[in-house]
């Protein structure tokens, strides 16, 4: 079909058209002939009637009130009649893969004129790039879409992630990805760190949507690694590469109702059948996230010896029923019955008795990818902050022409760059760390970056709502991502160990190290 032509005018001919029944505005340079929307406006007729409005150029006065993307729908792009004459638009939205202007709003790595010791060029950018713009294609809208419904994300964004190997990557390197083209083979497998893992961590983030994003098969991030170090050639063999192309699920079922931090006071209880061959499980899950699709469960159990893991395979007696959270049912959160389940003993990960160390032995990645998360949607706070406080005028003047606010931004700066730059040396120390250094290194300096990154993003949440007001609490319009974010940041500080247990586990580690010769 042939693109409507597009007339032009002059700022003069637009003023005559100010009455509600012949009713043109300027938008950018664009003329929006809105005589027959008016009466559907949801901001009401008489907002567009004002004098300051009808016929006139309403740039500030639409941004001070609309998010970009109004205008990109098409049934608003519709009411374009014409353009200024001699005028151009200057304001454009992002594009996929766009890097954002706005200051602070990527990290320096990624900002024009900085440099950063630990990302070059080749080895990071293309696979960056790839990344971003798989996530504005494919991850924003069915994220939107999604929160919206509630249901889980589309099977069609799944099978595009585990065709370019995301799945797999979201384990970090190791031997998983050997013969996986990643990103189409931008990178080699055994080329891919910690740092492609951050980026691909952080660019998933800027979807928005925190459910969503833990929807996305984030069960498989804590549940899968206990399988691949832990199980057995053909348990892995079975069912590790249907789960990395996405065509079967996996969860984590550790917490109970009973008990969470506490394994020792897991009530759930597998004991051996009378043949030796099966276990035989009893009990209940809670808070188990993607439980209510899983088709495997990587559950933590009671055994004679003490507390063991074991996966068991949806099948007679496993029950799943959705828990509502804070946030959105697209992370599949759920409770979990399990009623005489039997799973084989094969399926044992691990020693019997040893499940404390299968579950030890995931938590500093665990922990550190929610560091990554974390760090990277305090960033997109900061750019909304930065941006409303720009276009949003109150007494004549910018929001961030008052020095409240501008105490409130420089706060919310300083937290998410410490964070991030934090968080880049922890990941330079693992990338040249063994597994056994990292153990006794890392955990600590971890477990405090965790402690931090959240307890800095629930004041940054605070923060901006207060900017926003009443818009911080509404979750349509202009403060929607600050809605989302504040309602569900308290869900970071608890997942991975509370802020508390973390923080003083960074003590307790440091005070291991302490040398018994260092006097005052
Ligand atoms: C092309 C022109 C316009 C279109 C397509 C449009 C569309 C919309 C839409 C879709 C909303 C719902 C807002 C949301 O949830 O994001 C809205 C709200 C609103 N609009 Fe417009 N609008 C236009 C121009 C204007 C102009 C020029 C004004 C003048 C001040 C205005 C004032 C408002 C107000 C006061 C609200 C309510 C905002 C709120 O609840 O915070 N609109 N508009």
């Amino acid at each position: 079909m042939a693109s409507k032509q597009l007339k032009t005018f002059t700022r003069e001919h637009v003023a005559q058209h100010n009455k509600q029944d012949d009713l043109w505005i300027i938008i950018d340079a664009q003329v929006y002939d809105l005589s027959r929307f008016a009466g559907m406006h949801p901001g009401g007729l008489a907002a567009l009637t004002h004098e300051d409005v009808a016929g006139q150029d309403a740039t500030d006065q639409f941004f001070a009130l609309h998010r970009f993307e109004v205008l990109t729908k098409s049934q608003y792009k519709r009411l374009i009649i014409g353009t200024i004459e001699g005028e151009e638009s200057a304001l454009h939205p992002p594009s996929t893969g766009d890097l954002s202007k706005v200051p602070y709003a990527e990290p320096t790595w990624l900002s024009d004129g900085y440099y950063s010791p630990y990302f070059q060029e080749a080895r990071i950018m293309k696979p960056f790039f790839s990344v971003r713009e798989f996530t504005d294609e494919y991850l924003v809208p069915d994220a939107q879409a999604r929160e919206e419904d509630g249901k889980r994300p589309s099977q069609s964004v799944l099978d595009k992630m585990a065709e370019l190997e995301i799945h797999a990557m979201r384990l970090g390197p190791g031997k998983h990805l050997q013969g996986r083209k990643l990103m189409g083979g931008i990178v080699k497998p055994e080329a891919f760190d910690y740092f492609h893992e951050l980026v691909v961590m952080q660019e998933m983030v800027r979807c928005a949507a925190r459910g969503y994003g833990d929807g996305l098969l984030g069960g498989k991030i804590i549940g899968l690694p206990p399988v691949l170090n832990f199980g057995s050639q053909e348990l892995k063999d079975r069912i590790v590469p249907d789960i990395l192309a996405a065509k079967k699920f996996i969860c984590l079922a550790i917490s109970e109702a009973h008990a969470g931090s506490d394994v020792m006071g897991l009530q759930t209880t597998a004991v051996k059948s009378e043949d030796g061959k099966e276990w035989i499980i009893n009990g209940s899950k809670k808070w188990i996230t993607n439980g209510t699709f899983a088709d495997y469960f990587t559950v933590g159990c009671k055994t004679e010896d003490g507390f063991t893991v074991i996966l068991v395979e949806r099948g007679p007696g496993v029950e799943t029923r959705q828990i509502k959270t804070s946030y959105s049912t697209t992370a599949g959160t759920a409770f979990i019955t399990l009623d005489n389940v039997r799973a084989p003993v094969g399926n044992t990960l691990g020693e019997e008795g040893g499940g404390i160390f299968v579950m030890l032995s995931n938590f500093n990645h665990e922990r550190w990818v929610m560091c990554c998360a974390s760090a990277r949607a305090q960033r997109g706070i900061v750019e909304e902050c930065l941006k409303w406080t720009s276009q949003r005028k109150a007494f004549g003047k910018p929001l961030n022409s008052l020095a409240t606010v501008r105490a409130k931004l420089a706060a919310m700066i300083q937290r998410s760059e410490s964070v991030q730059n934090w968080l880049e040396n922890i990941t330079y120390q693992m990338c040249n760390m063994s597994y056994k250094q990292q153990a006794s290194k890392l955990a600590g300096q971890i477990a405090f970056l965790k402690s931090y990154s959240t307890s800095s993003a629930q004041e940054t949440a605070r923060d901006a709502v207060q900017i926003f007001g009443g818009r911080g609490i509404t979750k349509t319009g202009m403060g929607r991502l600050i809605e989302h974010y504040h309602r569900t940041i308290p869900f970071d500080a608890l997942l991975g160990g509370a802020e508390d247990v973390l923080s003083d586990l960074g003590v307790r580690q440091a005070l291991r190290s302490m040398p018994h010769d260092a006097k005052l």
